[in-house]
């Protein structure tokens, strides 16, 4: 019935739930109270007893109890608004959090649509179980206790008979639950997959129009959103059938309880006043119970809300150790023999599949201030290596190493302080390039913004478009791809850090984009250690030291003039690319002599 880890992470809410406990106790006994009043002026009136200063106090009293009541639904209602606040905040930022420490790698196991889900109304879910669902666990307990303890006085018969139909609310709860959590299960899952269809195809509805696909995605969307109905229709045929038996076992025992203190009433057992206050108050014995039973269904939905939060934040996230700069000797990289293979997702692992090899006996030494390159063809595995750089991932065996310390030891702070990656799609927000710009630094000045601008050939393009308050749309939409892989640069330059690493950088853009910032990154080159990720060899020539990679292994090193003249992949890559260099010549200077100096302004 409750998600023990849930309880666990959420300690803070106890206060809260027990305030909203005793606000509903206080507000029953005052019930109470009126009803038991109540039944003595309705027994006065039957006898004919009946003074007007009875009537008096009672109206006196009533009001005094709608106070009551009124200010405890009132302390309740801001005690369960507290709790739910409470618990969407700490939540979110374990989310948010996770997803920081985990990084790029969160699409491993889980898809963007469902991590929005589970942030967004998987979050929901849980304010109505600490809201309602826990409190009114703890008051359904109580109250017909409390009414045991009242109605017993009265008729000791009626309590007990009362008392022990009251269980059968929750023996039909525990009956569906288990029915229910499968059903939930599905739910989710129907919906998650709904949800990343319906991203996926927004996402790349471009796409889906270019080969004509869109219709044949819609009907898949179509078969799912129909899957999604159905299963939702049994969610609500088990709530409505749970709630339907509820309804009989409440009404029910309270007939029960009515009939037998009307048969005690009519054998002289029970005094009129009595039976009109167990007529009265008979069905309170149930309906704690039978709300709890509705707010049950909503619980459910959030154990299994709760269960997709758990599982993400279990995620295997990067190492970060704690160690900070100043514990460096140097900033040289060394990577010694390392081995890597890619983790699975869980239910993979499940299926015992074997873990494939990515890196084979990897070592590399790159000295501070040195400009190496890592070069092969399509997926050799070079990314994999900038991914043991930035710490994303840890070696399998071997060790990776920054100023003699293994990179997985440094805090997050500081490997974000002294390595900046910068790869082909980095992604731009919605807002002014001055704010985009800021995420490089935030204490840059406009005048160093501008002068970053300048030297990536920016500065009169969004000068003419508002300058550094020009808006960007979302991931820079309204710039060209060229702009938008310069202005990343801008920012990672901005950004200073000690290491560079351009994972194929200059991928996907315009020729004249690509020779600006390979200048950028040649002169970056001689006061930072720069990594140099490509599959291009030209944009490689002038590395001190280049590493060829085949297979997930070092297949060559040197540089360039060594390497062209010995037999082996990179003379064929070398060969293969030359033609298409000679034609990039060409038409750079083309467009030179065009713009009168420049490739841009
Ligand atoms: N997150 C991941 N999970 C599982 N396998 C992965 C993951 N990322 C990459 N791989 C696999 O690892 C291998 C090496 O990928 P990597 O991205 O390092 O290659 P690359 O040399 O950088 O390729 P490219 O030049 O095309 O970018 C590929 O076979 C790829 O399928």
């Amino acid at each position: 019935m409750f998600h023990k880890r849930l309880l666990g992470t959420l300690k803070e809410t106890r206060g809260y739930t027990a305030g909203m406990v005793v606000c509903q106790w206080i507000s029953l006994l005052a019930n109470i109270v009126f009803l038991y009043r109540t039944a003595g002026i309705i027994g006065s009136m039957y006898k004919k007893t009946i003074t007007s200063e009875e009537l008096y106090s009672y109206v006196l009293l009533v009001m005094v109890i709608l106070c009551i009541r009124g200010i405890c639904t009132h302390i309740s209602g801001q005690l369960s608004n507290l709790s739910s606040l409470m618990v969407k905040e700490k939540i979110r930022t374990l989310i948010f959090n996770k997803m920081i420490r985990i990084g790029t790698r969160y699409s491993e196991n889980k898809s963007t649509s469902e991590i929005v889900q589970i942030s967004t109304e998987g979050v929901e879910q849980l304010e109505i179980y600490f809201g309602n669902y826990i409190p009114q666990f703890f008051y359904s307990i109580l109250a017909p206790l409390t009414l045991f303890f009242v109605v017993g006085t009265m008729s000791i018969k009626v309590a007990g008979i009362l008392l022990l139909c009251v269980p059968f609310i929750p023996i039909s709860i525990v009956a569906v639950q288990k029915f229910a959590k499968k059903l939930l299960k599905k739910y989710w899952g129907t919906y998650t997959e709904l949800g990343d269809s319906f991203l996926e195809s927004l996402q790349g509805l471009t796409t889906l129009k270019i080969y004509n696909a869109d219709e044949r995605y819609a009907k898949k969307m179509d078969k799912e959103a129909e899957r999604f109905r159905k299963v939702t229709m049994r969610v609500l045929i088990m709530q409505l059938n749970s709630i339907s038996i509820m309804d009989l076992i409440a009404y029910g025992g309270s007939a029960i309880g009515i009939i037998l203190s009307l048969k005690l009433f009519q054998q002289n057992l029970l005094s009129i006043e009595h039976c009109f206050f167990i007529i009265m108050v008979s069905a309170e014995f149930f309906l704690p119970l039978r709300l709890l039973g509705s707010f049950f269904h909503i619980a459910m939905n959030g154990n299994a809300a709760a269960d997709r939060i758990f599982a993400f934040l279990d995620e295997e996230e990067a190492k970060n150790g704690r160690v900070e700069a100043d514990a460096l000797t140097g900033k040289d990289i060394l990577i010694q023999n390392v081995d890597f293979a890619y983790p699975f997702s869980k239910e993979k692992e499940e299926q015992k599949r074997e873990k494939k090899q990515i890196l084979k006996k990897v070592s590399m030494k790159i000295p501070e201030n040195n400009f190496i390159a890592i070069v092969g063809e399509s997926g050799c595995g070079k990314s994999t290596v900038a991914s043991l750089l930035t710490g994303e991932y840890s070696a399998d065996k071997g060790k990776v190493t920054l100023g003699g310390i293994p990179i997985t030891e440094l805090s997050m702070q500081t490997k974000n302080k002294l390595i900046t990656r910068v790869n082909h799609i980095n992604y731009l927000f919605q807002g002014s390039v001055r704010e985009n710009l800021k995420m490089g630094n935030q204490e840059a000045s406009d005048e160093q913004m501008e002068e970053i601008l300048k030297q990536v050939q920016l500065y009169s393009f969004i000068k003419k478009h508002g300058g550094l308050d020009m808006l960007l749309k979302e991931n820079g939409a309204n710039l060209s791809g060229g702009q938008r892989q310069r202005l990343s640069l801008a920012i990672a330059l901005l950004h200073d850090s000690d290491i560079y690493i351009f994972d194929e950088a200059t991928s996907n853009i315009d020729v004249e984009s690509e020779n600006l910032i390979m200048e950028i990154i040649i002169g970056l080159a001689k006061k930072k250690t720069v990594i140099l990720i490509t599959h291009r060899l030209f944009n490689a020539k002038s590395a001190d030291k280049i590493y060829v990679m085949e297979k997930g292994k070092i297949v060559q090193t040197g540089i360039e003039n060594e390497l062209i003249k010995e037999e082996g992949i990179y003379k064929k890559l070398y060969e293969q690319q030359s033609e298409l260099e000679d034609y990039r010549v060409i038409r750079k200077n083309q467009v030179i002599d065009q713009n009168g100096g420049s490739v841009y302004e």
